[in-house]
């Protein structure tokens, strides 16, 4: 607690273990069960824009843990959690890694996330499994776009966070304005826990680098920065009451008292008469633990990691204000079939799809991440929500179907370094080896768990006609699974030889398994393998890791970017799908309509409505007349991956299915549903006059005024821009003569291949700009045939 640091007078704090010394210190503390263990343990996550400082400042926790006895730099490239040759060469986070390390008796699993949005798929998966974060934000630039995003993931994830302002030491750093920024452009209210001794405040060096005030505690708080130190050694002293010291006490009580009552009772007790100097700390460290639980507002502490300052208190306050695994709700459950963003009323109602966070009860964990290792196979990185996972147990995969794996062992990750353990508890993240089938995003449970009895029975009466799907259906307890957000560039890839297919192949199933945002198809007229992806450099990576990692010898295409396609007029046809399938006689028919869903840039792949006819025929096999209208909506579904224009996924398309005929039992089977409605559908959509639909991207440019006059030509045209704001940037601007601009506009996708280089020549390298797509948006019809053209091989 800061109280305890708070009742001594002068202190100094000594980061007091080597790694190995941290290791055996965790392994003795966790033993034990003369605590609560749960309530000593931290998910927590690092989430900013890209270059915030979130691996600085993660090598600067490890170090001051024990961890680490020299701190990796980012920029020497000898970081321990960005551990890949690629993201060393670009010193950028490329995948989130995970580490385990103690601070002050607690369990931090810590979780580094890259900052690119091209590898938002990363944030995502770790905000799944997530108790809280640390938002670190650029003391200069303030709240910059992907910031803004991976913000808002969290928000969805309800997950309490902290903001660290980074970066006070460089010009033009103001962590005023940074506040400001954190209030308006995140929406949340900003409690000050830290600020430096002298009253300007704005960019620090010298002296005023290394004193500051602790809002809550009244202490001074100097950081050593001398040489031989790397800030490792804080003091903490009472401090003498100076007037911008106590009016942020004055402001931080305010501010909770806004939202905390209890706060605003004791501020106005008899003892405390309104005094902030009186106010004890306990009762505002407290206050603030309670607030920033339930997301209302937000701890915010400041420092430069780089130079070695603010990071103990900022690891103090991981420990004091954000959740251990038993303050969060229970994980939502979904049971098979159900929309999985919500718990259904029966299954509230149902123990058996409850989730407990109780060490007692039986297993269930949540498959968040896999990492193809070469010596030790698949890699899962789990997390535990209920019981305790053993090594050597059996493992339900309800996810594949109710599949059984082994787990042979556990493992904890120390980034890239694994440490055998025996069990992973319940709230913690570890890694499971031997499990052959799970992926990304999958359920395990204990094979007696409560809810894979009852949905066995379920599924084996929806299992009853012939030919039905291959595919494995979801059965017992299912977790909320990991939102993938639609792919928007590809390329092909083609094996130099006929002996290199076979490593490519594998390594391209490896790397779709550890990557759920990266995608593999077959163009079925040129027979060419295509990789999706999320964009350039998420392209650009996987290519490298492939050529330079894992010497493959294949050769890349160019980068182009992935259509949709949609319905043009309303269509409609009717079909009957009559075949032999394994010597019997099958049929089956119905109409399908196709219609296009209105105008504007749509958000991606969901917006496709499929309307089913009632269940037909007599009552006497209704089991059967349902398991008719899953497979005709499974082979619409499948369907609309591939639309009849290029191949790529059909969206804004409503479909509706009618006069379906059944033909008896012997004659009906799901395979003949399903595959007469793909069929039905795919003709429909031919007739429809389908159009093409391009990515459209939001791009944020920073850049210079003396430039600016160039970058909005090219934008404004080849680039077929639209621009939504220019504006001056509010970030501190040494440089009156040139100010920094920013430009937000609105520009096709397929515009912007390879914009970073010509924005580089452009504006001599001293512009920046970031880009997100933002949906889909219908292109001119000479823009169309042009494409049409192009990728169809005429031109
Ligand atoms: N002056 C200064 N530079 C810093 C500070 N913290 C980080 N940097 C520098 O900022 C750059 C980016 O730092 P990183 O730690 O890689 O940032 P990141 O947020 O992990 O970046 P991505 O993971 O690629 O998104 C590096 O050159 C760091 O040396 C700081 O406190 N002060």
């Amino acid at each position: 607690m800061l109280l305890r640091a708070c009742l001594a007078t002068s202190r100094r704090l000594r980061s007091p273990f080597g790694l190995a010394a941290c290791a055996q210190r965790h392994r003795a503390l966790y033993a034990t069960d003369a605590i609560d263990p749960l309530s000593r343990v931290r998910n927590i996550g690092i989430i900013a824009h890209i270059d915030a400082g979130k691996t600085t400042t993660t090598e600067r926790m490890l170090h001051y843990a024990g961890f680490t006895r020299k701190i990796g730099d980012v920029d020497d490239g000898d970081t321990i959690m960005d551990y890949l040759p690629a993201e060393r060469e670009r010193g950028i986070t490329i995948q989130s890694a995970a580490i385990t390390f103690g601070w002050r008796d607690h369990q931090l699993h810590l979780i580094d996330t890259p900052g690119h949005v091209d590898f938002t798929v990363e944030v995502e998966r770790a905000m799944r499994v997530l108790d809280g974060a640390v938002t670190i934000v650029d003391a200069v630039s303030g709240v910059q776009a992907q910031t803004k995003t991976v913000w808002t993931q969290a928000s969805r994830y309800q997950i309490p966070r902290i903001v660290f302002v980074n970066k006070m030491d460089r010009d033009g750093a103001n962590w005023k304005k940074a506040i400001r920024d954190i209030e308006t452009k995140l929406s949340v209210r900003p409690l000050v826990l830290m600020i430096p001794e002298y009253a300007g405040g704005e960019r620090l060096e010298g002296r005023a680098l290394e004193c500051w005030m602790d809002v809550v505690t009244m202490e001074r708080v100097v950081f050593d920065i001398g040489k031989d130190n790397s800030g490792a050694t804080v003091w903490r002293e009472r401090w003498d009451h100076s007037a911008h010291a106590i009016d942020a006490r004055e402001r931080l009580i305010e501010a909770l008292s806004e939202i905390d009552q209890r706060t605003l009772d004791v501020f106005l007790s008899d003892e405390v008469d309104g005094d902030p100097t009186k106010m004890p700390a306990a009762e505002i460290s407290a206050a603030i633990r309670r607030v920033t639980l339930s997301s209302l507002a937000s701890p915010v502490l400041l420092g430069a990691s780089f130079r070695n300052i603010g990071v103990q208190p900022l690891l103090d306050a991981i420990i004091d204000y954000l959740p251990a695994p038993t303050d969060r709700p229970s994980p939502l459950a979904q049971s098979p079939g159900s929309t999985p963003t919500q718990l259904s009323k029966t299954d509230a109602k149902d123990r058996s799809m409850q989730v407990y966070l109780d060490p007692s009860s039986r297993l269930v964990a949540f498959a968040f991440k896999v990492i193809v290792d070469q010596q030790r196979g698949p890699m899962v990185f789990v997390r535990v929500y209920s019981g305790t996972l053993d090594s050597r147990m059996t493992l339900v995969n309800g996810t594949q179907g109710g599949v059984k794996e082994r787990a042979t062992k556990l493992l904890q990750m120390y980034a890239d370094l694994p440490e055998e353990i025996p069990s992973i508890a319940c709230g913690h993240i570890g890694v499971v080896l031997g499990l052959k089938q799970t992926k990304t995003g999958d359920t395990l449970l204990h094979p007696q768990h409560p809810s894979l009895s009852k949905s066995s029975k379920s599924s084996s009466k929806r299992h009853r006609m012939i030919g039905d799907s291959a595919e494995p259906s979801a059965i017992g307890l299912q977790l909320h699974g990991i939102d993938v957000p639609p792919p928007v560039f590809f390329c092909a890839v083609e094996a130099d030889s006929p002996q290199d297919v076979r490593p490519l192949n594998e390594a391209l199933a490896n790397m779709t398994l550890e990557d759920p945002s990266l995608h593999v198809s077959q163009d079925d007229e040129t027979g060419q393998t295509l990789l999706s992806g999320m964009g350039e450099l998420h392209l650009e990576v996987v290519r490298d890791r492939m050529l330079k990692d894992l010497k493959i010898n294949a050769s890349f295409g160019q980068m182009r970017v992935s259509y949709r396609e949609m319905a043009g007029l309303e269509a409609s046809t009717e079909f009957v799908y009559a075949r032999d399938i394994a010597n019997k006689a099958v049929k089956a028919a119905m109409r399908v309509t196709v219609s296009p869903i209105a105008e504007g840039v749509d958000s991606g792949d969901s917006d496709v409505e499929v309307e089913l006819p009632e269940p037909f025929g007599t009552d006497e096999s209704g089991g059967q007349r349902e398991a008719v209208l899953a497979a005709i909506t499974d082979g619409i579904g499948s369907a609309l991956f591939r639309g009849t224009l290029l191949g790529f996924p059909v969206t804004r398309t409503a479909v509706r299915v009618s006069d379906v005929q059944y033909f008896g039992e012997d004659l009906s089977t799901t395979a003949a549903y399903r595959a007469c409605a793909g069929q039905a559908f795919f003709q429909a959509l031919k007739l429809s006059n389908p159009v093409l639909l391009e990515p459209i991207a939001k791009s944020t440019i920073l850049c210079p005024e003396s430039h600016i006059g160039s970058v909005l030509s090219d934008l404004n045209g080849v680039r077929k821009g639209r621009v939504l704001s220019l504006d001056d940037s509010d970030a501190e601007n040494l440089d009156s003569t040139n100010a920094t601009k920013v430009l937000v506009a609105e520009v096709p996708l397929s515009t912007m291949v390879g914009y970073s280089s010509s924005l580089r020549s452009l504006t001599a390298g001293s512009a920046t700009f970031t880009m997100e797509v933002v949906g889909f948006g219908a292109m001119a019809a000479q823009q169309q045939q042009q494409v049409l053209r192009e990728s169809l091989g005429y031109e």
